[in-house]
């Protein structure tokens, strides 16, 4: 608390100073009355002073000019007691001349100690130099009052005397200023809990004390949220602590399968920190199509060294592993490239587990698959509920297919970028997006996601990595479908590495897989990768034992299955005629 106390007399300012020492505020003293007074008072309001403490006449005046409270230092019964003491041997006649509240209590004090002084009580400061002029001209010598009584006193020539505020007087200013600063503190908190209920009024919300007590609460059931507090953050010091050290801090909890988003804020009352929780129910956002939430909050170990331990049989992806390792700590940006289940979504979830933010949420959002409506929502500005961005404070938005944005998905991720806080954001593209920046992709959005860049090379430039795949995806498929296929045949293997893989290591995925499912024997042979394959890898799926013809018999036919025996269309693909199809079936027929 910030005190300017405005002396109109010098003597107030030396009682101020020494009684300010030891006090539980800053205090700074000036001397100086009415306008001068004024002038310190308007300069204090805007340099973040609280109270104002004055006497008088100057006190009126502040008051009536400045939007913070204004404490007037009294003058009490001791005061008027002491003076009158003072002036009880004065010989001469003395007067005491003033507003009602000094002269109604000097006239009582008079007649307390049966002490003969004249009163007279003026309404208006300009009625003082008239007054005075009649009290001299009926002999009067001696004019108690206040600052200004006694200045124009003194112009005449007469004896003015000042009525002082003693220690009292100003250890009682002190007070009502302490109490004052407290009501104005108290409105201030009232009045942000009021701001922010209103504008999450959607929200549940409960207010905890440092102990983890309810104090305030908007809900039905505050215990709810006091549990979700105690839960996540175990101790009350550790929540605050986490929470005053961002203007609001939000995260996300997760018991069975349902999760809740809490944003919290810190408020005073009193000078008590005070927690402000309010409860979000997100199954609604969890629904969105193309959204994937990972909260992570049970995780109990360290961050992952699986990036580290990383190896390939590829030169090209163990440097990309390197550089994804390098990328995962260094809190910028980052844009993974290549085509389409090369492997990018996995890259991003390693590097948000082998970095400090590994038990902060993972959010995924497939751009491909969300609405542009859902697209606005979650990634609308955190003040006006959740956006995904707040929602992964501490940890990693993903950005899956951010190539297949819409121009105006694209504006709206990019404003959402813009307030990312402390949330890594990694972005996957199977085009290279760089090119696309002249056509078809919003340059910034371009500068803002691509702060650092990986590259993850398609699966028919490292055929190398085939075998290691393979082994792992049979093991995978062990686990999932309680098979015992204990490995792959050489020659299956160098069948998997004929194929260009298109759709990279998620079709390897699928077709090691099907293939596990297919087997009946403990490896996996040629015969189970040939069933597993697509039907229209022809290339790979026909066998090429036997005689010309009969290869040709075995190329028509599945052309013909692929086009459901449509005539026309077979004979197009092969680029014979109809007739010429006719007749290769018919021959196959009676040689069979
Ligand atoms: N090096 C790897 N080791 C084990 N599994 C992998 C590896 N790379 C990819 N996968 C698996 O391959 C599949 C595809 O990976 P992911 O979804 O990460 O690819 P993507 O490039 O993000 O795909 P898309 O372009 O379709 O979004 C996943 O099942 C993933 O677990």
């Amino acid at each position: 608390m910030k005190i300017l106390a405005i002396a109109p007399y010098p003597g107030l300012k030396e009682l101020l100073l020494s009684l300010g020492q030891n006090q539980p505020f800053e205090l700074v003293v000036e001397t100086g009355d009415l306008n001068a007074g004024l002038h310190y008072a308007k300069e204090a309001e805007n340099n973040g002073t609280d109270i104002i403490i004055s006497r008088g006449g100057t006190a009126e005046l502040i008051q009536e000019q400045v939007s913070i409270p204004v404490i007037e230092v009294e003058v009490s019964g001791y005061d008027m007691l002491r003076v009158i003491t003072l002036i009880k041997d004065f010989p001469g006649k003395a007067a005491i001349v003033g507003f009602a509240a000094i002269a109604e209590g000097a006239s009582a004090v008079c007649s307390l100690v049966d002490i003969d002084v004249k009163t007279i009580t003026i309404t208006e400061a300009d009625e003082v130099q008239s007054r005075l002029e009649v009290l001299q001209k009926n002999g009067y010598q001696v004019i108690i009052g206040d600052v200004i009584t006694v200045r124009i006193a003194e112009e005449l020539g007469l004896n003015g005397i000042l009525l002082t505020s003693g220690r009292e007087s100003v250890s009682k200013a002190f007070y009502e200023a302490r109490k004052s600063y407290n009501i104005v503190e108290n409105m201030k908190a009232w009045y942000g809990i009021g701001d922010i209920v209103l504008r999450n009024m959607q929200q549940e919300v409960a207010v905890l004390d440092q102990k983890g007590k309810v104090k305030y609460a908007g809900t039905d059931d505050p215990a709810f949220i006091q549990n979700i507090v105690w839960d996540y953050f175990g101790k009350m010091d550790y929540a605050f602590q986490k929470m005053e050290s961002s203007p609001s801090y939000s995260f996300l909890y997760e018991r069975g399968s349902r999760m809740w988003f809490i944003q919290s804020q810190v408020i005073r009352e009193e000078g008590e920190p005070l927690g402000v929780f309010f409860l979000s129910d997100i199954d609604d956002i969890q629904a969105v199509r193309g959204l994937d939430i990972q909260s992570n909050q049970h995780r109990t170990t360290g961050p992952s060294t699986v990036l580290e331990g990383r190896i390939s049989e590829s030169v090209e992806m163990n440097k990309m592993y390197e550089k994804a390792l390098a990328f995962a700590g260094a809190g910028r940006n980052i844009l993974i490239e290549g085509e389409r289940g090369t492997g990018k979504g996995r890259t991003a979830e390693l590097m948000h587990l082998s970095s400090e933010r590994h038990r902060s949420p993972f959010i995924t959002i497939d751009c491909e698959q969300v609405t542009e409506n859902e697209l606005e929502r979650i990634s609308s500005d955190p003040l006006e509920g959740y956006s995904l961005v707040s929602l992964a404070e501490g940890g990693t938005v993903l950005l899956k297919n951010i190539d297949t944005l819409s121009h105006s998905g694209q504006q709206m991720v990019s404003r959402a970028l813009q307030v990312k806080g402390n949330t890594q954001i990694i972005s996957s593209a199977s085009r290279e997006l760089e090119p696309l920046v002249q056509q078809s992709f919003l340059g910034s959005l371009y500068d803002q996601a691509a702060e650092l860049k990986l590259y993850i090379p398609p699966l028919r430039e490292r055929k190398e990595d085939i075998e290691s795949l393979s082994s792992l995806f049979i093991n995978e498929s062990n686990v999932r479908y309680g098979k015992q296929i204990s490995g792959i045949r050489e020659e299956s293997l160098e069948l998997l590495r004929e194929i260009d893989w298109p759709g990279n290591v998620s079709q390897l995925y699928r077709v090691i897989e099907e293939a596990v499912l297919i087997a009946e024997q403990s490896y996996l042979e040629v015969e189970d990768i040939r069933q597993a394959l697509p039907q229209k890898w022809e290339y790979s799926n026909i066998q090429v034992s036997g005689t010309l013809s009969e290869i040709e018999t075995r190329v028509i036919k599945q052309v013909l299955e692929q086009e459901h025996h449509n005539h026309s269309r077979t004979a197009k693909r092969l680029g014979i005629n109809r007739t010429t199809l006719w007749r290769k079936l018919k021959q196959d027929k009676q040689e069979s």
